[in-house]
């Protein structure tokens, strides 16, 4: 019992460690980061963090009820309810600023499959769980227009939901396979890290971007991340040069990869998982031990 409880709390500090580590990692372009608050004239590094830790209680509670069991009707409706009033603690402790909402949904549903599948090492599984989570309807959803739901039916792309219900397949295949990739070539893990969220802004269609600058900010980033990748990636001389470009582009036109830094963090936890081969989880106890 007590072996179970670790599990479940670990879960939750790791996904809080996450988020962590992407608000940290610098530079980023267009997001908040240690030396920059990007595009957002309303976040700081210090107001990430807080936002992080307040949804450690929301996190450990959707461990707790998903242990052991299958994706149902039933579970999806509970964690949903959790989730939401993990959004109502974030703006509480951030003072009614957006800063996870993306993130909660996304680490919320790979923690519930974490916990549904312990001891799992295929992170393609968990993914795929998560996945088959978000596909039944959360009948309790209240009917609010959201960025989301603006941006979606206007450029009829499938944002953040449409990621979920087909099991993460930017997790699974581009940002995982990038961030290994990177790793293999001896890179120091900061720019590993860069390159994979270089790797994620290429492809996603991220309604954050869509709802502050529309198309022609979308196509622009996805363009000069493109660009950064052929180049080699963010470690090669050339590919620096259009990382900056590129952050540039986006504060010029107020956008921010807020979609990207999101799953950006959601492969850092499933990487988490994997390189302990979650045995580790059963037993450390705070996230002090794992903080760099
Ligand atoms: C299903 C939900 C995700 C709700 O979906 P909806 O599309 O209605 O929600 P949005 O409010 O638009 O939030 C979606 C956030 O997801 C991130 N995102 C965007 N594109 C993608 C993508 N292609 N794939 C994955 N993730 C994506 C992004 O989050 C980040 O940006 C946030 C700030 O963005 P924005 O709200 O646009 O804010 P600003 O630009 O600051 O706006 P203004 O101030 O200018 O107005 C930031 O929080 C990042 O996290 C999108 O914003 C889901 O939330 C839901 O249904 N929840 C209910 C509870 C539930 O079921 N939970 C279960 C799991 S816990
Ligand atoms: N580092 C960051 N900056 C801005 N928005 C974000 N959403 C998630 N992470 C973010």
């Amino acid at each position: 019992m007590e072996k179970l409880q670790t599990y479940t709390e670990n879960l939750a500090i790791l996904a809080v460690q996450a988020l962590i580590e992407e608000a940290e990692l610098t530079p980023k372009p267009g997001l908040v980061d240690k030396e920059s608050t990007g595009s957002h004239h309303d976040m700081s590094i210090e107001l990430m963090i807080k936002s992080a830790e307040s949804l450690e209680p929301a996190f450990r509670e959707i461990a707790k009820v998903s242990y052991g069991r299958v994706p149902s009707q039933e579970l999806r409706e509970e964690i949903a309810a959790i989730g939401r009033q993990g959004e109502i603690d974030m703006f509480q402790a951030t003072g009614g600023v957006n800063t996870h909402k993306g993130a909660i949904w996304a680490l919320g549903l790979l923690i519930s499959s974490a916990a549904m599948n312990p001891g799992e090492t295929s992170l393609d599984h968990i993914a795929k769980t998560a996945g088959n989570l978000a596909l039944f309807p959360d009948r309790n959803l209240p009917q609010q227009i959201t960025n989301g739901t603006r941006v979606k039916e206007k450029y009829g792309v499938n944002g953040a939901l449409g990621e979920a219900q087909q099991g993460f397949p930017h997790i699974r295949n581009i940002s995982l396979p990038v961030l290994y990739d990177s790793r293999r070539r001896g890179i120091k893990e900061d720019l590993c890290r860069l390159n994979t969220l270089i790797s994620l802004m290429a492809s996603l269609d991220d309604t954050c971007i869509l709802h502050r600058g529309g198309t022609r900010s979308l196509t622009a980033t996805k363009e000069l991340a493109s660009e950064i990748l052929l180049l080699g990636g963010v470690w090669t001389q050339t590919g620096w040069k259009v990382l900056e470009e590129l952050s540039q582009c986006l504060i010029k036109c107020n956008a921010s990869p807020g979609g990207s830094a999101d799953l950006l963090a959601a492969t850092i936890f499933l990487d988490y998982l994997y390189k302990n081969n979650t045995s580790h989880l059963w037993g450390f106890k705070k996230y002090s031990l794992i903080r760099k």
